[in-house]
């Protein structure tokens, strides 16, 4: 891991292959930010991806939402660790057991890999959650599975900022929350829909923002990452 003191940003690197993706990590400064690989570059790229983001001293967020019976989510867990990512992820509501045994099996193989789970989408309204057949409203959900994720021993959770004063007084403020949805209010929202800037979100109580499009799609990634900083 990357031990230089740094900002609360992850870039997250989507729609894009592993040549436009490394051109980018070039453009960037691992003392500024870290990095997200998701599901869609690891399907392409595989562990090469992350190894090529650690080889230029990254710290890399590797977020593919685990979420599956318990023996395989903890597998899956340990084989992302193995890979010596800073963090890694699972669905929170794959349940207490399958967090549990995945955090027990970092420990026991000497890993501190920060394990975190995510609570509702942040993509997702209440009516969308609705829909899932969960109906009694999405804070409550999302209080919920933070609850259950910290009664597992995870270190943190994916939600909104939106939500991050209510889990903070919660969970306490050694739960991580790591937010995705953040846009400066120049930027559009795309499919988020729990959005906030990242002052506001900071402000809140989110430990580290998660910023695609709105770094990534930029014309200028690097100046839109400094201006971010300066924001907040
Ligand atoms: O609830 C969640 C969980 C994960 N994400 C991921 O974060 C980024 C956000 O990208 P933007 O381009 O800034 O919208 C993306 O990789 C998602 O898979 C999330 O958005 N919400």
């Amino acid at each position: 891991m990357n031990n230089i003191i740094k900002s609360p940003v992850v870039v997250a690197l989507d729609n894009m292959t592993m040549e436009a993706s490394l051109a980018l990590a070039d453009q960037l400064d691992p003392a500024l930010c870290r990095l997200k690989v998701g599901k869609e570059l690891f399907t392409r790229c595989g562990p090469d991806m992350v190894k090529a983001l650690h080889q230029r001293n990254f710290d890399v967020f590797l977020d593919l939402k685990f979420h599956d019976i318990p023996n395989t989510t903890a597998q899956a867990v340990l084989a992302a660790a193995e890979l010596g990512v800073w963090m890694v992820n699972v669905h929170a509501s794959a349940g207490l057991e399958a967090m549990s045994l995945a955090k027990q099996r970092l420990l026991d193989n000497g890993f501190d890999t920060l394990l975190i789970a995510v609570t509702v989408l942040t993509s997702m309204d209440n009516e969308a959650l609705m829909q899932t057949g969960i109906t009694d409203g999405l804070d409550a959900h999302v209080s919920r599975l933070a609850q259950l994720t910290k009664q597992a021993g995870l270190d943190g959770v994916v939600c909104s900022a939106q939500e991050a004063k209510t889990l903070k007084a919660l969970c306490g403020q050694d739960f991580k929350l790591i937010t995705p949805g953040i846009r400066l209010l120049e930027d559009n929202a795309d499919d988020q829909k729990r959005i906030c800037t990242p002052k506001q979100a900071l402000s809140a109580g989110s430990d580290y923002l998660v910023i695609g499009r709105s770094i990534t799609q930029a014309e200028n990634p690097a100046a839109k990452l400094q201006k971010i900083l300066q924001s907040i």
